[in-house]
């Protein structure tokens, strides 16, 4: 029996697997060139649906916006995909094999999905390549003796980093001591070092400056072919600066898909921005 049919067949028969998990598979496959897969997820909170049948594909590579009014599901749909919070029903797989409801927070962390809050919190007293260093260290753990030593191979890739996020001249800077934005980027740095393949990035712009949300929205789309990244955003300029397509969620499901374009003269989406829901105002 092939892997997934397995993996399924395990999924629909009963959710308390043995502790080794021996079926259980870590290997990423996109040979179909979708990453990410949430179909008819729904979840209540005390009796109310946040999320409410939702379907998501995230393609290798791509970078996605997902807009959509106060409430509508998005940071729940981020902390389902996360492992924080449990959908009651639907499943979420990560490429072909990996079932993401069978992992824990850490697993799903482990086998390559990152995830940026909106407030940033780097390690204020340690340098911009201190973090950076404390980063790749997946596991914790080593944290106190990671400072002994690192190899040639990954002070080279601090510095591919900190050349990603255009932190170089800052590196034997305290991380208290950057601006918002550099800050910010910083933390994308940090996810990068554990080379995520899909990174979820939660209003990167809020509080930035103009200048800093440019050199955001190149470091995003840059990120973009190499890794996934999703973005959600309420910034609308923000947004159609940096989306191919952008992602619709109102009332925990998907009421519109497609370009920028496309999506704010879809007359759903129109009414739902200009219907007096979203604080944020209307589309710009
Ligand atoms: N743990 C929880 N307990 C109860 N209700 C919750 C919980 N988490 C989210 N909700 C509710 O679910 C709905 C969706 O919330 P969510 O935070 O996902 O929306 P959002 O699109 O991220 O909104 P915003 O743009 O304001 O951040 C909201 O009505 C929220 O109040």
């Amino acid at each position: 029996m092939k892997t997934l049919d397995r993996l399924r067949q395990g999924l629909l028969r009963n959710r308390a697997w043995d502790l080794t998990r021996p079926d259980l598979s870590l290997e990423l496959n996109t040979s179909h060139g979708t990453l990410l897969y949430l179909e008819d997820i729904s979840v209540s909170f005390d009796g109310f649906r946040a999320i409410d049948g939702l379907n998501l594909y995230i393609d290798a590579g791509e970078l996605r916006c997902i807009i959509g009014p106060n409430g509508a599901g998005k940071t729940t749909m981020m902390d389902i995909i996360t492992g924080k919070t449990r959908p009651d029903t639907g499943t979420a797989w990560f490429g072909q094999t990996i079932d993401l409801l069978r992992l824990s927070e850490p697993e799903i962390a482990s086998v390559g999905i990152g995830r940026k809050f909106q407030k940033p919190s780097v390690f204020e007293p340690l340098t911009v390549f201190e973090n950076l260093e404390l980063a790749m260290a997946a596991d914790k753990r080593v944290w106190p003796t990671l400072r002994a030593r690192i190899t040639p191979e990954q002070r080279t890739r601090i510095e591919e980093v900190l050349e990603t996020i255009g932190l170089q001249e800052h590196r034997t800077r305290r991380a208290g001591a950057l601006s918002h934005g550099q800050k910010q980027w910083l933390e994308i740095g940090m996810l990068l070092m554990q080379a995520p393949h899909l990174l979820l990035v939660d209003e990167p712009v809020a509080g930035m400056t103009h200048q800093e949300m440019d050199r955001t929205a190149e470091l995003l789309t840059s990120l973009a072919g190499k890794h996934s990244v999703v973005v959600v955003e309420h910034d609308m300029d923000f947004v159609r600066s940096i989306a191919n397509k952008v992602t619709v969620l109102h009332q925990g499901r998907v009421l519109a898909e497609g370009t920028m374009d496309e999506v704010q003269n879809d007359p759903r989406v129109i009414e739902v921005y200009l219907g007096g829901e979203d604080v944020h105002g209307p589309m710009a």
